[in-house]
């Protein structure tokens, strides 16, 4: 296998910029111990390319994604570029149309507790004595955010407005067919979450997951409605594997599942499209959260979702199995060893508290050690 890859990495605003440059220390450190390259192309995207160009997503940047084998992506958006024009902010001008662009349909969002990070969980520990470990699979270029006809009509006393849900068979099914293939990998549950008992789309969603099982009489599918799972998730996070769900859906129970695991800080993410001939795919990767502006430019940011973002990458688009595992092992020794940013620090005598790049520098000399 060619063992010289290539990235484009967008930092974008807020915490972006900060958590990627640990992320990139730690790429480079996996490169050098497995031997191998990986050349990054630093492109402009989201409020800073507003800044720099006028707009956030420019042509350049998605020529450089296209010649890559996949995007690390940071965050984009801000306070500072609120008002403009939706179409024109970093999030709906940049990030919604690169996952469109690359047809990135299926979204993996790993909610895992690690077991000495159980007291950083708002969840009581009696109730997940070992962690836990969910991945949501999470549809992420159709539904309500992608739907026509979307818009507003202020031409009356009482402005209006509207988006769409839409789901086709076609886009249901690949995205169960992720998650089932995920679940048979794992414990073979799979959980499907909707609101069939309101919307159509969920109807739909129901019916295509239930024939679709029928490929995988192993895995043991389930329904919920997405305010049950809501619940049960904080009820008992252990009682899922995987979950299947809309764009929308999908985006609220990952933020829950990622502070369920410590902190929003923790939750990486894999947008994947179609698999290639060769088993890979071409990917974004990215934290779950956003630019955190609340605590941006202060180098307390927590590095890690960044850093398992790296990992993922490597597994998912360049084939990297043995330099994605070390990385998960660096960052689960670093937080063994009590290691914690803000965001997950809770006083406890064994936890030590570092700043955004002591993180990444214990990642690193984990990954050497
Ligand atoms: N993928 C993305 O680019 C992405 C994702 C989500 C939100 N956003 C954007 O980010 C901006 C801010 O959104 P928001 O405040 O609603 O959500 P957010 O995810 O940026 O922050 C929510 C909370 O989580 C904390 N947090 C997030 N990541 C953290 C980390 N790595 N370490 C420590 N704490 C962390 C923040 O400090 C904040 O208190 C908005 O413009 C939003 O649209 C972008
Ligand atoms: C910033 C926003 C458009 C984005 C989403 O809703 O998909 C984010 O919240 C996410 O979870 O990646
Ligand atoms: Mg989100």
């Amino acid at each position: 296998m060619n063992r010289n890859h290539s990235i484009t990495v967008l930092s974008g605003d807020g915490i972006g910029p900060e958590v990627m440059k640990q992320a990139l220390k730690v790429l480079q450190a996996t490169s050098d111990r497995f031997d191998f390259t990986v050349s990054t192309e630093e492109c402009l995207v989201g409020g800073a390319a507003i800044d720099a160009k006028g707009c956030p997503l420019p042509e350049e940047t998605v020529k450089a994604c296209e010649q890559a084998d996949a995007i690390l992506f940071g965050s984009v958006g801000g306070p500072k570029w609120v008002n403009l024009a939706p179409d024109d902010q970093p999030e709906r001008g940049a990030l919604l149309p690169l996952r469109k662009h690359f047809n990135l349909y299926a979204n993996l969002r790993p909610g895992v507790c690690l077991p000495a990070l159980q007291h950083a969980s708002p969840i009581k520990n009696e109730l997940i004595p070992n962690g836990f470990d969910v991945l949501c699979v999470r549809e992420l270029t159709g539904g309500i955010y992608f739907g026509t006809p979307k818009g507003r009509d202020d031409n009356q006393d009482n402005p209006t407005a509207y988006d769409t849900m839409v789901y086709s068979k076609h886009e249901i099914e690949r995205i169960c067919r992720v998650a089932f293939v995920a679940a048979m990998g794992r414990d073979k549950r799979l959980c499907s979450v909707d609101k069939a008992n309101v919307l159509q789309c969920s109807i739909l969603w129901r019916e295509v997951a239930t024939e679709m099982s029928k490929e995988f009489p192993e895995v043991e599918l389930s329904h919920l409605y997405v305010d049950n799972a809501a619940m049960q998730l904080i009820k008992q996070p252990n009682s899922f594997d995987v979950i299947v769900t809309g764009n929308l859906f999908g985006d609220i129970l990952s933020d829950e599942m990622a502070m369920l695991s410590g902190s929003l800080g923790m939750l990486p993410s894999a947008s994947l499209g179609n698999q290639k001939d060769n088993g890979l795919y071409y990917g974004m990767y990215e934290p779950s959260g956003g630019s955190a502006p609340d605590i941006a430019g202060q180098g307390i940011a927590n590095p890690i979702a960044q850093i398992l973002s790296v990992s993922m990458l490597l597994r998912y688009s360049l084939g990297e199995d043995d330099a994605a595992d070390a990385i998960d092992k660096a960052v689960k020794s670093v937080i063994d060893q009590g290691l914690r940013t803000g965001d997950l620090y809770t006083g406890a005598g064994n936890e030590t508290k570092v700043g955004t790049a002591e993180m990444g520098t214990a990642v690193v000399a984990a990954i050497q050690a």
